[in-house]
């Protein structure tokens, strides 16, 4: 079978919820003083978007073959995505056959290399990525997980992210994580609010339900080991993620041989590559590793992170980021359950991660969704076609 080959790569922004799932509307959930590394400047302390964290938006990725094939993906990256994309990696994909995902890899990140390696970079090329086995897929008719090897289960399970965990139990996910809303600089006060909360839940949820705390990257080593142990000892907290910025490995390595036996300790969801996955592994700093597809590199850097981590005994569970995670998590033995983001705003009702950008995005029913949810070509989602497109550049 002759592949066809790659003729147009475009790249758009997007405002408004999507993939930039923190670029809300007022009274979310999601940005209600939770705690970050700005929390420290009081100005910076309630809202999340006062320091913008929604300032890059979405960034849609196309790719057109010459048999007229369109495939597409959506991560976080706006405008400097869409400038990456046109003046720089359009050309190592236009030209190329829909098969050469892995030479068109390593070229977008070998030729970013002298100012790329993580962040906005890295997320641009997870875009295109992600795309390009849309496409491929699509060509060949196929789920992306049939390419990946296929179901090694038969559905999905969930824990769910927000602000209820009490009504994620109540809808059949197996765990509910909250944001921390109180950090150091609130001291013992602080602190006693967050146990506060968590004791509450623990009330509502009972003894058997997955609670997390999600930190954001906002603690410091002693705060967190003193979070941990408590949240752990007294209510049977399963794990703490991203207690501590991306770049403290050696914290992470302290907090978890500092925290109780058999409390998890998580990160990975602002860390890239496969290098970068490896000094989690190799300076044993966490239990549950957590790229987002979206921004790791893309599937087929995760694919690689997940073998990585999986030679050493660790489970990698993805950042929420909706079907592209989900095709992955289904095919993987060390990836047993998922993460679904809530992006309702008052965290009761289950809605599609990426609302208004993707149609046909699955959600969990009861908690799970079922690999043959997931049996359409590509990644198994449609652009919603009432969404103002901007490509503010072209090659
Ligand atoms: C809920 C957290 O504060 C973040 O907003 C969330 O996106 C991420 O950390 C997660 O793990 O879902
Ligand atoms: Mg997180």
């Amino acid at each position: 079978m002759d592949m066809p080959t790659i003729q147009h790569i475009r790249a758009f922004t997007l405002r408004g919820a999507g993939a930039d799932y923190h670029d809300q509307g007022s009274g979310h959930w999601i940005d209600d003083h939770i705690w970050t590394p700005m929390a420290k400047y009081p100005e910076y302390r309630q809202s999340r978007q006062s320091f913008g964290i929604n300032v890059l938006g979405t960034l849609l990725v196309e790719v057109e073959a010459s048999d007229g094939t369109v495939g597409f993906a959506v991560t976080t990256g706006g405008e400097l995505g869409c400038w990456i994309v046109e003046k720089h990696l359009a050309r190592f994909v236009e030209g190329q056959k829909v098969t050469d995902i892995e030479k068109i890899w390593d070229q977008m990140y070998n030729a970013t290399l002298y100012y790329g390696r993580k962040g906005i970079v890295l997320n641009t090329i997870s875009g295109v990525d992600l795309a390009l086995w849309d496409l491929l897929a699509k060509v060949r008719g196929e789920p992306v997980h049939a390419l990946l090897g296929g179901p090694v289960r038969d559905e999905l399970q969930f824990y769910m992210t927000g602000a209820r965990p009490d009504l994620a139990k109540a809808q059949g996910f197996i765990g509910g994580k909250l944001p921390l809303h109180h950090g150091p600089a609130e001291g013992p006060e602080g602190m006693r609010k967050n146990l506060e909360l968590l004791a509450a839940m623990r009330r509502q949820c009972g003894d058997d339900f997955w609670l997390m705390y999600d930190c954001w990257m906002g603690l410091d080593l002693d705060y967190a080991t003193r979070l941990a142990t408590t949240a752990y000892n007294e209510f049977g907290l399963k794990w703490i993620e991203e207690a501590l910025p991306p770049d403290d490995y050696w914290g992470y390595a302290d907090l978890r041989r500092k925290v109780p036996p058999g409390l998890l300790v998580t990160t990975g969801e602002h860390e890239a590559t496969r290098w970068g996955f490896r000094l989690l592994l190799e300076m044993g700093c966490c239990d549950i590793l957590q790229p987002d597809v979206g921004w790791c590199g893309g599937l087929t850097e995760l694919l690689k992170i997940s073998a990585l981590a999986d030679a050493h005994g660790k489970l990698v569970v993805p950042h929420g980021s909706s079907v592209y995670s989900y095709h992955f998590v289904i095919t993987r033995h060390n990836s047993p359950f998922a993460e679904f983001l809530n992006m309702s705003p008052g965290a009761d009702q289950v809605v599609p991660m990426f609302h208004p950008q993707l149609l046909d995005e699955p959600v969990p029913v009861n908690g799970r969704l079922k690999a043959s949810a997931l049996d359409k070509p590509g990644f198994g989602v449609r652009l919603n076609p009432d969404l103002a497109l901007h490509r503010p550049h072209t090659h």
